[in-house]
Order: C-alpha cells, then structure tokens, then sequence
C-alpha cells in the first residue's frame, strides 16, 4: 500500500496534501511517511518469523533521521552504526546499548570508547589490525567487547560497483578463507568476546542468489570455527535488499528473502542478525521540490530547472540512479524534458530526456523513492545550505529536521586575524 497517492487532483503523503508542506515548509524538503516506516518494519519482521533467535538492526546510515530512528526503536528494532556520530544518535532515539551493532573499516580509538562506554551488543570488526587495537583499548578498561568478525566473501552481489562491499579488491572485511585464523587469533585476546561472525556484500541488490553464495560461504566457515573449537553465537547477515525505483523493475521481496534466509541459516543454531536500510527507509520517503523555471534547450526538449539539486540528492549525480518525478497536480498532459537542478555542475541532473508530468514554473513535484540515502547524502555544495526533512502522520505533520541556511554554514567560519 503506498501511503503517497493521489486524492482529489493532489498527491499526498498519507493525509496530508503535499502543496501544504511546500506553502508551510518551503521547498526543497523531503517528506516521510509514519505509516509507511511502520509498515515496512513489520513487513521485514513477519519475514523472519520463522526464525527463533534473530536481530534486527536498521542500518541507520540510510536515514539517520532522530524521528525515523524513534519510529525504528518503537518497532523494536536497533541500530547498525558505522561512526561514533551514529552511534550518538541511535542512543539519543532510545535504542539500548545493547540493540546496537559498530561496523565500519575505520573505527577511530575514540569511538571503540563511545561504544563501550555505551555497552553496545557487537563491534563487527573488519580487520585483524582492528581487532587488535579493540582488544588493548577494551582490556585497558577491564572490559571485553562482544565481537562479531566480518569477513569478505568475494561474491558479486551484481550491483553498482560504487555499492558493491563483498568483492575481494573490496575494502570490507577479511577475506574468507583467512577468517578462520584470525577469529582464531582474535578469541585469544583477553578484551575480545569473539562471539561471531558477519557478513554484507553490498546494497540495492536484485537478485538473491549472491546473497545465498555468501551465507553458504559463512555457514562453512562457522562449521570450520566449531570444529576448530571456537564459539560462535551470532551471524549478522547485514542488509542490501534493492528496492524499486524504477516502475516495471522487480526486487525480491521480504518475504523471499527471509525464506531464503531460512533455508540456508536456519539450521546454523545462532542469533541472526539483520542490517536492512534502503528496504526499510527507501520508498518512505519522497524529495518535495519545485519547478524553478522551463528553458528549451539546444534542440528544443525543456530543461525543468527544479530548486532541488544534487547537493539535496546526490543518488542520481553519483551513481546515474533513477528517481520517478511526478508532478504533485498531474494534469494528465506528459511532456519530455530533462530535469536538472540549479548547481553549477552538469552533473547536477536528475533526468535526461525522461517522459514526465507536463509542469511548468512554480509547480510541484517529488522524487520518489528518496527516503533512503537522500537527505543524509546532502551537501551545502554552492553554498545552498541543507534541505529541511517532514515527517508525517495521518493528518498531521512536523518538521523533523530544519532547513540549515548558508548563513548558519558561514557562520562556524573564520577569517583569521592575519588576513585583516
Ligand atoms: C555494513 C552494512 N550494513 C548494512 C547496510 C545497509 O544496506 P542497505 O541499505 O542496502 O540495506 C550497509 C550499506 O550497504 C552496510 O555497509
Ligand atoms: N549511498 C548508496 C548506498 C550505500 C550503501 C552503504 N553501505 C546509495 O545511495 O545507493
């Protein structure tokens, strides 16, 4: 059910006529919808019914938004975190420590402390260096950190190379057929808990079946850490399901996904654990924007030069991702144009030669599928400041998060005295 609809003439988010968020918020401003988080969270978690002892962690890079988190946390869901910023935030939404899992290749001394400090349930650690560094920096505190080793399975999760993370040139994790030493390694150091292992071979993924390569790939490994004597409790299965941004585009759905994950890990007698993002997040959200103006181009198609750019969403700029643009007042007339934004960069284009609602200046229109990795990409490139975030339930709505004018960028910079 999708909670952004047309009703009378006008597209929504759940109850709420988009043109109102615009005359009262201004645009460029995404807006999420309550009803459609909540949804999606459920969907995910009727997924993994059938299994006994699971995890779920939202991948709060996607959206790290305090109002999408505490709709999360209320969902009974924890937080996936990759820097000490996040960590912040997921313990500021009401997430216990202990619903909390640390990732990421760079985890900085004091962040191995924030998370400690906050009794986080799992550091998944990406390296035998890392490991190490944890260890001394837990033991010096007489404390064990609870572990979760990731490994790098060399599967091609047929993704955007820019998203792909399982691939052995890829940064993340140790590659698969050193885990079984270095876990080994790392369990003997006495400020580890070594307590599984992890894996997320990329995002936006379409197919299943690389999934499934590497939970085989893992459930091997587990098999060689027992027989070799080690404990393992957990297996984070990280997250990466696509979602469709596109019209036409299929994805496997939750449902598929957790049957799979049944199939293959059900027998592993281990909490499994889950980072979903962009399946939680992505199609909650929409990127609320207006028409600037119309100016024809060389040979004729329009530009629609919208007020949301490439530093409001930077998906299309970085990866040639496909947003659908929809006018909020469809007249029904279609018009072919590229759409673009107003930075100085060619690369600031949302669409080229793309089939769209007919609009013309100062009409509304939304980026779809813009909940999951929109705003938190978000720049002040060409001094634009940084978009405002509604959220909206039912009838009502809020400002989640306020529009940060250039004037308060400019204000946290100095010129020092001597270029007086
Ligand atoms: C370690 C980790 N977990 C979870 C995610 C969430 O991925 P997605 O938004 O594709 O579900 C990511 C991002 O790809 C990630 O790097
Ligand atoms: N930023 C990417 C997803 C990155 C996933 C991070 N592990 C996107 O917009 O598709």
């Amino acid at each position: 059910m999708d909670h952004f609809q047309i009703i009378d003439g006008e597209l929504h988010a759940e109850r709420v006529p988009l043109s109102r968020i615009a005359a009262e918020i201004g645009t460029p401003v995404y807006v999420y919808s309550r009803a459609t988080l909540e949804r999606h969270a459920r969907v995910f978690n009727e997924a993994l019914s059938a299994l006994p002892k699971k995890h779920v962690a939202f991948a709060i890079k996607a959206n790290p938004n305090l109002a999408v988190l505490r709709v999360m946390q209320r969902e009974g869901f924890g937080a996936d975190v990759v820097s000490g910023g996040e960590l912040a935030r997921a313990l500021a939404a009401g997430m216990p420590g202990q619903d909390i899992v640390f990732s990421g290749v760079g985890k900085l001394e004091r962040e191995m402390v924030q998370g400690l400090d906050a009794g986080i349930g799992q550091f998944n650690i990406e390296s035998e260096e890392e490991g190490i560094e944890l260890a001394a920096v837990a033991a010096a505190r007489g404390q064990r950190a609870a572990c979760a080793l990731r490994v790098n399975p060399d599967v091609d999760a047929r993704t955007h190379e820019k998203i792909s993370t399982g691939k052995a040139e890829n940064k993340f994790g140790v590659p698969i057929d050193r885990a079984a030493g270095i876990y080994a390694r790392l369990a003997g150091l006495p400020g580890l808990d070594m307590r599984g292992v992890a894996v997320h071979i990329g995002s936006q993924l379409q197919h299943l079946q690389p999934l499934e390569d590497a939970f085989i790939k893992l459930g091997a490994l587990i098999a060689e850490l027992r027989a070799g004597g080690q404990t393992v409790t957990h297996a984070d299965l990280g997250g990466g399901l696509g979602v469709t941004y596109k019209a036409g585009e299929v994805y496997p759905t939750p449902a598929e996904y957790g049957a799979m994950v049944a199939r293959i890990c059900g027998s592993w007698d281990v909490t499994l654990m889950f980072e979903p993002g962009r399946v939680i997040v992505g199609n909650a959200g929409v990127l609320l924007t207006r028409a600037i103006r119309v100016k024809r181009s060389s040979n004729n198609t329009p530009f629609v030069i919208v007020d949301a750019a490439m530093n409001d969403l930077a998906r299309p700029a970085m990866y040639g991702a496909w947003h659908d643009f929809e006018a909020v007042k469809p007249t029904g007339q279609r018009m072919t144009a590229h759409i673009v934004g107003p930075i100085c960069e060619t690369g600031d284009t949302f669409a080229m030669d793309r089939e769209i609602d007919a609009l013309v200046a100062g009409d509304l229109a939304v980026f779809r599928t813009a909940g999951a990795y929109g705003a938190t990409m978000a720049s002040s490139y060409n001094s634009r400041g940084f978009v405002a975030e509604v959220m909206v339930d039912g009838d009502q709505f809020a400002v989640v998060a306020d529009r940060i004018l250039p004037e308060a960028i400019t204000s946290a910079e100095r010129v020092p005295a001597w270029l007086d």
